[in-house]
């Protein structure tokens, strides 16, 4: 009788669940539900403004979906649910929250409903730049060597960042929390009831290390003297290599999600980390990009060397036995639905919507129809700020060229263009700092919406780009790690290896390089170089300066003194 696993990732904006038929490497059925609070970047559900930077989410969204996703799942596919032997889940990261210590989140309780800080902080708030800058001049000023791990900064992105910056702005929230956990780690907590925080998001989030575990107390003391026992009183040391088995399945949740009470269920992970085996990659060389709202790029090396500006160096990060390797960038697709949602000319819209296409897809078609360079444009594509390789969330994004013939289509392909580039500046620096990337794999919903896209970045990198054939990878790494914690002898897998030799497919069609676009997009790349340095690297500091002036005229937060 076939066996099957559950894999749910946990997106930006919704969820998504696939089972996995573990004799036939098949994905039976999936089924997507979007947070019903969505990204709360603007207000609270009460109505309670946000400042700018904020990205909040809702936990309670992330059980709800379960309850839909889940049963759909079975029953779209007939399967029985007895038959089901083991669940894994993926997640956007850092994505953290306060919580007591019975998991209650603290924005449940109904005297935290309208303070901010008691919410879901979502991987892309980017609110804790000040902190992020004070705890980069500090490790730097103590010679903390673990910054070296992060590419030289530890972003406004990951863990600590975001938990000085409650303690800093609502201390009655750091004092009433019993933990800080990833939501990865929470979701897991209330399925087995047991709390078992997975080395991934401790590694490239959480500054943890397998041998070194975290920085010093000293360290956080030199941050902030109520900060000197944080790991002690707010995380745990009690850290789980992926893979490993976190318990099983609850009764109440088993009830809740319409499944059965038991089945095994696999550590947390992240959504671009459990892509890597998904795609079939388990040795170096081979680049994996998660194509969404960002990308996140992802690599293994089989020696710990310090690539500046990369988000983290983890051993074990990924799979076991290597040093796994992540950069990325803030915003991919956010910046083409920026512009699609606040650039567009009515006619546009209008056209797209007779045709029954997207506005995206009609932008793409006019776009496809112009030659590299010949729009006379150059974007930086920090419309998020930048992740990878400057690791600084207040740069913010350009565009170079404009003229009054310029049109929407030329700009939406310069945008493209940028993410381009940010991507091929990661893989230079990665290059150049002894971790090799010979080839390029793709995954994610971009490779699915958009060919032009997948053709632009052959060009630019060029690399031939090969593509996963499931539309739904990190759902497809989350279910591998799924039926790794329920073990060979229950149907599954003894190592995610060997799940990777079985289950993941690759699309026969491949992107690549076309040569007299490569030779254009080389000299364009040069010049995105140019700014790239100008704007990035302290030669031009405007657009701190920019988003300084901003900050103070809405009387937001203090000014910046420092950007560092
Ligand atoms: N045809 C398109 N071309 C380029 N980007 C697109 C297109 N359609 C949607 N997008 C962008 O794709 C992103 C969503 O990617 P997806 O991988 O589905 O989600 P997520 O990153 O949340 O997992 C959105 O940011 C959206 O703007
Ligand atoms: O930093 C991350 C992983 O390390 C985030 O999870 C990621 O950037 C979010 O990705 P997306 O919304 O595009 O799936």
């Amino acid at each position: 009788m076939a066996k099957f696993s559950i894999g749910i990732d946990y997106g930006t904006e919704s969820a998504r669940a696939l089972l996995l038929n573990l004799d036939t490497a098949e994905e039976v059925a999936s089924s997507t539900m979007n947070y019903p609070h969505g990204v709360m970047d603007e207000r609270l559900p009460d109505g309670t403004v946000l400042p700018q930077d904020w990205a909040l989410e809702h936990p309670d969204d992330y059980i709800e979906v379960l309850k839909k996703i889940i049963p759909d799942v079975i029953m779209k596919s007939g399967v029985n649910k007895d038959d089901v032997v083991g669940i894994g889940i993926d997640f956007t990261a850092c994505t953290m929250l306060p919580i007591k210590k019975d998991g209650t989140p603290l924005c449940d309780l109904p005297e935290y409903k309208s303070n901010p800080h008691a919410y879901v902080k979502l991987w892309k708030h980017h609110a804790a730049q000040p902190e992020a800058n004070m705890l980069n001049k500090i490790a730097s000023e103590r010679g903390e060597d673990f910054l070296a791990r992060y590419g030289g900064k530890i972003s406004s992105e990951w863990l600590i960042p975001k938990i000085w910056q409650i303690l800093n702005e609502a201390p009655d929230v750091y004092e009433e929390a019993d933990k800080f956990i990833e939501a990865t780690d929470w979701v897991i907590l209330k399925l087995t009831g047991n709390e078992r925080r997975n080395s991934c998001t401790a590694g490239y989030k959480a500054i943890w290390h397998k041998r070194k575990g975290y920085p010093s107390n000293e360290f956080f003391k030199a941050l902030d003297k109520r900060l000197e026992n944080v790991v002690d009183e707010k995380l745990s040391r009690d850290i789980y290599p992926l893979g490993t088995k976190a318990g099983e399945l609850t009764e109440e949740m088993a009830n809740m999600i319409g499944l059965k009470p038991g089945i095994a269920v696999a550590v947390g992970n992240v959504d671009a980390h459990v892509s890597l085996p998904a795609v079939g990659v388990a040795s170096p060389g081979k680049m994996v990009m998660i194509m969404g709202t960002s990308i996140c790029h992802v690599v293994l090396g089989d020696k710990e060397v310090e690539v500046p500006g990369m988000c983290g160096v983890v051993e074990d990060g990924i799979v076991p036995g290597y040093y796994g390797y992540e950069a990325g960038q803030s915003a991919v697709g956010d910046i083409f639905a920026w512009f699609v949602d606040n650039c567009v000319p009515d006619g546009y819209k209008k056209e797209a919507e007779e045709r029954g296409i997207s506005v995206h897809q009609l932008l793409t078609e006019k776009a496809s129809k112009l030659k590299p360079g010949e729009s006379g444009l150059l974007a930086l594509d920090w419309l998020n700020g930048n992740r990878s390789v400057l690791v600084d969330a207040d740069l913010t994004g350009l565009i170079l060229g404009l003229t009054l013939r310029t049109k929407p289509e030329e700009i939406y392909r310069a945008l493209i263009e940028s993410t381009a580039y940010g991507t091929r500046m990661i893989i230079d620096t990665f290059n150049e700092y002894g971790i090799k990337i010979d080839e390029l794999y793709a995954c994610g919903g971009l490779p699915e919406k958009n060919p032009m896209l997948m053709q632009i970045y052959a060009d630019v990198t060029n690399l031939e780009i090969k593509v996963s054939k499931s539309n739904q990878t990190p759902a497809l790494g989350a279910a591998m790690f799924g039926a790794v914690a329920a073990g060979k002898e229950n149907g599954g897998f003894d190592s995610i290896f060997e799940a990777a030799k079985v289950i993941p497919k690759l699309k026969d069609e491949t992107f690549k390089p076309i040569l007299e676009n490569v030779e254009i997009y080389e000299k364009l790349f040069q010049e995105y170089k140019l700014l790239h340095d100008y704007f990035g690297r302290g030669a031009n500091d405007v657009m701190k300066r920019l988003k300084n002036i901003k900050e103070v005229v809405s009387d937001v937060r203090e000014p910046k003194t420092t950007c560092i």
